[in-house]
């Protein structure tokens, strides 16, 4: 369970001070899909930085499973980071160079995974997210933008984290690739439970996550969930 408590992101350019985080607060169960849709500029980037300790709040704090994120030292902090954070963003950041399966294996020996568990758990990854075999040891720079998406999801899964953080995964994607991803991360929160928070443009990304906020002036607002039907109701 992730808590957002009050959270505050200040920054001071010249004589101006701008607060694109101003006071958030929510809670995301487990294996929750969540989306934030906002303006350009509106802070999304800054909170997810804020939740994945890329970033520090000027106040307020994140609880992830009774953790504070406040009272880490910055070693415990790189270590919540790598352990507990699978971050997907929209330039993948994958290393170009490396094969699919050697890039989502990187992590794992990070968290200092064995190399034939890695293995043989990045191929399992690699399978969920329906990578065609024979382009597990293809290079990334070899792959198509939708295939490259599909390793950095599997990569960000790696070390069974216990929140994704996608910064717009469907981006730079083509309609039907772009519905091929929000599907795959759809079935992963339910099957993994893992709980997943998504930064989106993408009006039909948002509309299939179980809940739905929108970033504006600093405050996050959730949109309300249409009522559920209830059969024989
Ligand atoms: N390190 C920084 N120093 C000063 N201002 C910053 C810094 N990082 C972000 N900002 C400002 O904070 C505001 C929010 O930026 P942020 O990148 O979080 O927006 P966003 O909603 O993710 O935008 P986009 O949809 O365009 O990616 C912007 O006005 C931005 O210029």
């Amino acid at each position: 369970m992730i808590e957002v408590k009050d959270l505050v992101r200040q920054f001071k350019t010249g004589d101006r001070t701008i607060k694109p985080v101003n006071g958030v607060s929510f809670e995301l169960e487990k294996g929750t899909l969540a989306s934030i849709v906002g303006k350009s500029g509106s802070g999304k980037s800054t909170l997810l930085s804020l939740l994945g300790a890329l970033d520090k709040p000027t106040s307020g704090d994140v609880v992830v499973d009774g953790v504070s994120l406040a009272g880490l030292p910055d070693g415990k902090l790189t270590e919540y980071r790598r352990r507990d954070i699978g971050f997907v963003f929209q330039q993948f950041n994958l290393i170009p160079n490396l094969s699919a399966i050697d890039n989502v294996m990187l992590p794992m020996e990070f968290a200092g995974m064995r190399k034939g568990a890695r293995l043989e758990r990045a191929r399992t990854l690699l399978e969920q997210v329906q990578l065609d075999p024979e382009k597990h040891s293809r290079r990334i720079n070899r792959l198509s933008g939708g295939e490259q998406q599909r390793v950095a999801i599997a990569r960000a899964l790696g070390n069974e984290p216990k929140l994704i953080l996608a910064d717009e995964p469907t981006g730079n994607l083509d309609e039907q690739t772009g519905d091929h991803i929000i599907e795959l991360l759809s079935s992963l929160s339910r099957d993994h439970n893992t709980t997943i928070l998504v930064v989106t443009h993408d009006r039909t990304l948002a509309q299939k996550t179980d809940r739905r906020f929108r970033l504006q002036q600093g405050q996050l607002t959730e949109e309300a969930v249409r009522p559920r039907v209830v059969a024989g109701a």
